[in-house]
């Protein structure tokens, strides 16, 4: 039988320690490695970070969207990237924070969580806003096929504060009962479904009997640090994937520096975290 997301996670972490790299190759970040703003350049830019972090990253984050918005053309350097990352070992969290009607997430899950995908990953990021439940097709296929479904909860972004801290008539937040949501689903069935939590700020939730990982980005460019991890997430660190981004990719071009940036980060965070 296949091991479920949580387990894969645990076990690539006990390999490669909690880092995930988030590969966001933007239009600031091409120029800046002597790039073009092409296809050309996001396949040299992806090609160098994948050969970099494959040995020694435990989880990869491609950001979705800097391919999209590159076309078809764009859409295959993140296939290709995919395949190279499955092959180095190391698992995928596909950012393509998607959310729709039951039927329509079908169609996603399938893309992203299909054995017979071109593009699929070990995971999916989803947003639970139009309704925890309508992301239930892509939950399915990922408990069948020990893939996740990394859901939304607390945003890194400030814009997230006011639909994501309001209350219900028992004072519990709309973050906190998508937290409950997948502890749920996570204690009864194959721990498929993990959480985005901003490393940002203090989020106020209660992460104990989550079961599943809990996918921290905001590590470096948006202000967090290694050592502000073990205050914010108070001890629910087992399964804690903080991500960075640009701080890893800004020090390309060169692919050496890239891998050195990725393994003092990755450090930094096990010994905060120790
Ligand atoms: O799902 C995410 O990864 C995500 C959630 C969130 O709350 N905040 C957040 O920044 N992200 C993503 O994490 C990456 C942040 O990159 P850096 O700020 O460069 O480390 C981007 O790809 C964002 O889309």
């Amino acid at each position: 039988m296949t091991a479920d997301f949580a387990t894969r996670v645990a076990d690539a972490v006990a390999r490669r320690g909690r880092l995930c790299v988030g590969i966001d190759p933007h239009a600031q970040l091409l120029a800046s490695w002597g790039l073009t703003d092409d296809a050309a350049g996001v396949r040299a830019f992806t090609e160098t970070v994948v050969a970099a972090i494959g040995p020694h990253i435990a989880v990869a984050k491609p950001q979705v969207a800097f391919y999209e918005r590159h076309g078809s053309r764009g859409v295959a350097v993140l296939e290709d990237a995919l395949t190279s990352l499955r092959e180095a070992g190391v698992l995928v969290i596909a950012d393509a924070k998607r959310g729709d009607i039951g039927s329509t997430m079908a169609a996603y899950a399938d893309t992203w969580l299909g054995d017979a995908s071109p593009l699929r990953a070990d995971a999916v990021t989803a947003s639970p806003y139009l309704g925890v439940g309508s992301l239930d097709p892509a939950v399915e296929l990922a408990d069948a096929t020990g893939r996740g479904v990394v859901v939304l909860a607390r945003t890194s972004n400030p814009e997230g504060g006011g639909l994501q801290t309001a209350t219900d008539a028992a004072g519990r937040t709309v973050a906190q009962s998508v937290v409950d949501a997948a502890a749920r689903h996570n204690a009864d069935g194959p721990a498929s479904i993990g959480l985005v939590v901003g490393a940002t700020r203090d989020h106020g939730l209660d992460l104990t009997g989550v079961g599943g990982p809990v996918l921290a980005p905001g590590l470096g460019a948006q202000g967090a640090t290694p050592d502000d991890l073990a205050r914010v997430f108070r001890g629910a660190t087992d399964l804690l994937l903080p991500s960075a981004s640009r701080q890893v990719l800004a020090a390309g071009p060169d692919g050496a520096a890239v891998a050195a940036a990725a393994q003092r980060l990755r450090d930094e965070v096990e010994t905060a975290l120790s």
